[in-house]
C-alpha cells in the first residue's frame, strides 16, 4: 500500500529526465523536503529513495515541533551522466515546473547534488522553494546548520557516554565529506575531536590531510575502533552485516536514511551501541530554514532552536531508557503522536503562506537556555 499523499513523476519537458516529486504527509503543514540530484542505476531507484526520503522528513519536521508537512524531489540521472550548465539548469527548470503545479503543497530545498544557487533558479519559476542565497531573500546553505544540529545530537550521545558534552579528545569516524561531513569534521577537529574521514571522491584527502585526520577507505571505516561513527554521506550504510561489525559505541549523523531496513535499530540495540535516528540528528537545516525564512526570527534564536537537537535527543534517550525502547522507537513514537495530534483539514494555507506564520510562530518546542557542560 502507498503510504505517501501524492507522487509526481513527470519526464522533463527540456531535459527528458524523471523528475519525481513526492509528498508523504501534510497533516502537519504544506510539506517540504530538499532536492536530490544523484545518480542511480535506475530511475525506479530514485523513486525509491524519493518515498523513503519524503517519509523521513514527515517524522523530521514532527519531531522538530515544526508545523510542516514531509517531502521530498529526486532527480534521476543515469549512471555516469554529467550536467553541463545549460542541462543543468534545464533539468532545474523541469523541476520548479513540476513544483509549481503542485500549487503549494510541497516546497524544495538544497539536498545532495544541489545548492543555494539551483534553489535561486527554482525560484525564477515558483514561490515554493527554500535556502535560496541570502542575497535573493533566502536563509542561504542549510549545510552548515545541519553540522551544527549534528553536533548538538553528538554532545547528547557523548554525555550518555562519557558524562560531558565535550567531544574533546573522542575519537570519531565521520563518513562522508561533502557541505555537510566537511563542516561538521572541522567543528569536530576544532573541539579537539580524534578524527578518522572517509569520501568515494579522493580529493577529499586533502581535507582529511589539512585537519589532522585518518583517512580509510569507505569499506573499512564502519569497522573503525572509535567511539562514535558520523554517517554525513548517503542512505541504508547500516545493514544488518554492518552493524555486526561496528566496533563503536554510537552511531550518530547528518545522512539522511542511514539504516537499510528497520530491524537494523534492534540489532545495534542487542549490540548496546546508540543509534540516534538520522531524522533527528540531521534536522538542524531545516530548523534554521523555516526558522528564519517562515517565522522570521533572528539568526541568533534560530540558531538557538538548531542547538536544542541537544535537548531532543537527550529526551528521547531518557524515554528510551525508561521505557526500554530503541532510540528509534521512542522517537517515531513521538513523531506519531504529534501527527495524530493534528487535523490535515485544518491545513489549507500553502507554502509559503502568512497565516502559517501567524497560526504557527509560537508551536516551536524549543527550551530557553541550554544546559550547560557537562
Ligand atoms: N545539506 C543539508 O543541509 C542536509 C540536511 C539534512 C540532511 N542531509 C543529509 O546529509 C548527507 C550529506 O549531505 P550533503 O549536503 O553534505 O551532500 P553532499 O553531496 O555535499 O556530500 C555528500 C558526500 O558524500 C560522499 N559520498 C557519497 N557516497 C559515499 C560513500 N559510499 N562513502 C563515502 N562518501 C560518500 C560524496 O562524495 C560527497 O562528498 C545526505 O544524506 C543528506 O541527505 C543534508
Ligand atoms: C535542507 C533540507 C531539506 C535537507 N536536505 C534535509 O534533508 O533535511
Amino acid at each position: 500500500m502507498l503510504d505517501h499523499e501524492q507522487v509526481a513523476i513527470h519526464a522533463g519537458r527540456r531535459s527528458r529526465l524523471p523528475v519525481i516529486v513526492a509528498v508523504h504527509s501534510t497533516a502537519l503543514g504544506p510539506a517540504a523536503g530538499g532536492l536530490r540530484l544523484w545518480h542511480y542505476p535506475d530511475w525506479r531507484d530514485g523513486l525509491t529513495d524519493a518515498l523513503r526520503l519524503s517519509a523521513a522528513m514527515t517524522s523530521k519536521f514532527a519531531v522538530a515541533g515544526l508545523p510542516i508537512g514531509g517531502g521530498k524531489a529526486v532527480v534521476a540521472l543515469p549512471e555516469g551522466m554529467e550536467l553541463d550548465a545549460d542541462r543543468r539548469r534545464d533539468v532545474l527548470r523541469d523541476v520548479a515546473d513540476v513544483i509549481a503545479s503542485l500549487s503549494g503543497v510541497y516546497a524544495t530545498g538544497p539536498d545532495v547534488g544541489t545548492s543555494p544557487a539551483d534553489m535561486a533558479v527554482i525560484g525564477e519559476t515558483t514561490p515554493h522553494v527554500f535556502c535560496k542565497p541570502t542575497d535573493l531573500g533566502g536563509s542561504g546553505d542549510s549545510s552548515p546548520h545541519t553540522a551544527q544540529g549534528a553536533l548538538a545530537a553528538l554532545r547528547a550521545v557523548s554525555r550518555r557516554l562519557h558524562g560531558t558534552s565535550s567531544l574533546g579528545g573522542r575519537s570519531l569516524a565521520v563518513i562522508g565529506l561533502g557541505r555537510v561531513g566537511v563542516g561538521l569534521a572541522r567543528l569536530l577537529a576544532a573541539e579537539g575531536a580524534v578524527l578518522t574521514v572517509t569520501d568515494i571522491d579522493l580529493d577529499k584527502q586533502k581535507i582529511s590531510d589539512e585537519l589532522g585526520a585518518v583517512w580509510r577507505s569507505p569499506d573499512e571505516i564502519l569497522a573503525a575502533d572509535v567511539d562514535i561513527v558520523v554517517p554525513a554521506a548517503l542512505g541504508s550504510v547500516l545493514t544488518s552485516r554492518t552493524a555486526a561489525d561496528l566496533r563503536c559505541r554510537a552511531v550518530v549523523g547528518p545522512a539522511n536514511n542511514q539504516l537499510a531496513t528497520p530491524d537494523v535499530a534492534d540489532l545495534l540495540y542487542q549490540r548496546d551501541i546508540i543509534w540516534v535516528p538520522d531524522y533527528v540528528a540531521s534536522a538542524g537545516g531545516v530548523i534554521n530554514a523555516i526558522s528564519a525564512e517562515l517565522h522570521r526570527v533572528s539568526a541568533d534564536e534560530a540558531r538557538a532552536r538548531v542547538r536544542a537537537i541537544e535537548d531532543t535527543v537527550d529526551d528521547l534517550l531518557d524515554t528510551a531508557q525508561r521505557c526500554g525502547q530503541t532510540p528509534a522507537q521512542a522517537a517515531s513514537e513521538l513523531a506519531r503522536r504529534r501527527l495524530s495530534a493534528t487535523s490535515p483539514a485544518k491545513h489549507r494555507f500553502t507554502w509559503p503562506d502568512a497565516s502559517l506564520l501567524a497560526r504557527t510562530g509560537g508551536r516551536q518546542r524549543v527550551r530557553a537556555t541550554r544546559r550547560s557542560t557537562p
